[in-house]
């Protein structure tokens, strides 16, 4: 149990702050560009895009999302006090499925839209991809985190559970993880007994599964990706995407 953290209420406000200061886009931003869509021609103009252009714009962007959660894991009590390799392999699986959390905050239930490039886009404006099953899944797991309601809080909390999950592959020492895990785990129930949501706890390790599914459908196109453009995969990636997904 990190000695720093007096009680569990310090755990909970760090991780807390740590989101916020890692949030990206402040929710009233958001809420503010909500109702920008793109126009018939800027959809065509992405609709028109080559596989690998999209792929490398998507991902350009996305890196973006993931390293703003590789700050805020810097700041979640415990993390820094793993090893190296056992911070990097905790990032390898769950950064992706942070920012699929985080992508809630993102996400407007109204008209199925997902922040995108500075406006709202809708599946259609994915098309390029040739990945439909993964942005179905993608916009759907959206849908569903949005249906939680879920606060600042509680996205903060569940956020870091994604994140600092003892059953990772490759771990040195699961031991230490699952002391830090537990502590979140901790911190969690905390905040969801004080707001009397109990039933919450339940349907948030339900969604945890379906993160994983999602994030090894993902894994699973980047591959069949990577060996159709090998160039653009290798080469016009973000390093940070390539060292944590391919
Ligand atoms: C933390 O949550 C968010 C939410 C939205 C955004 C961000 N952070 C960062 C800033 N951002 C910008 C600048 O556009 C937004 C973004 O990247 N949007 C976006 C990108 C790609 C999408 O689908 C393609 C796709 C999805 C999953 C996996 C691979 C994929 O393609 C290869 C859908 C939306």
């Amino acid at each position: 149990y990190p000695h720093s953290l007096r009680n569990i209420d310090e755990l909970c406000a760090s991780i807390v702050r740590s989101h916020r200061e890692t949030s990206q886009f402040p929710l009233g931003e958001l809420q503010a560009l909500r109702w920008k869509l793109f126009s018939r021609e800027e959809i065509q103009a992405y609709q028109s895009k080559s596989v690998d252009d999209m792929w490398q714009h998507c991902a350009i962007r996305l890196t973006d999302a993931v390293q703003y959660v590789v700050e805020f894991a810097k700041h979640i009590p415990g993390f820094r006090m793993l090893s190296q390799n056992d911070q990097i392999a905790l990032l390898k699986t769950g950064s992706m499925e942070v920012v699929l959390v985080r992508m809630c905050r993102f996400f407007n239930t109204e008209n199925n839209t997902v922040f995108f490039d500075g406006k709202f886009a809708g599946v259609e404006v994915f098309k390029s991809l040739a990945s439909g099953d993964l942005i179905t899944a993608v916009f759907d797991f959206a849908h569903d985190m949005c249906a939680l309601k879920l606060t600042e809080q509680q996205i903060a909390l569940f956020s870091a559970l994604v994140l600092i999950n003892a059953d990772r592959p490759c771990l040195e020492d699961r031991g230490r993880v699952q002391r830090v895990q537990r502590s979140v785990e901790l911190g969690l129930r905390h905040i969801l007994q004080r707001d009397n949501l109990e039933g919450l706890l339940h349907k948030l390790y339900q969604r945890m599964a379906v993160l994983r599914s999602l994030c090894s459908l993902h894994m699973e196109k980047l591959r069949w990706f990577s060996q159709r453009y090998p160039l653009t995969a290798h080469s016009l990636f973000p390093p940070l995407y390539k060292e944590l997904f391919a």
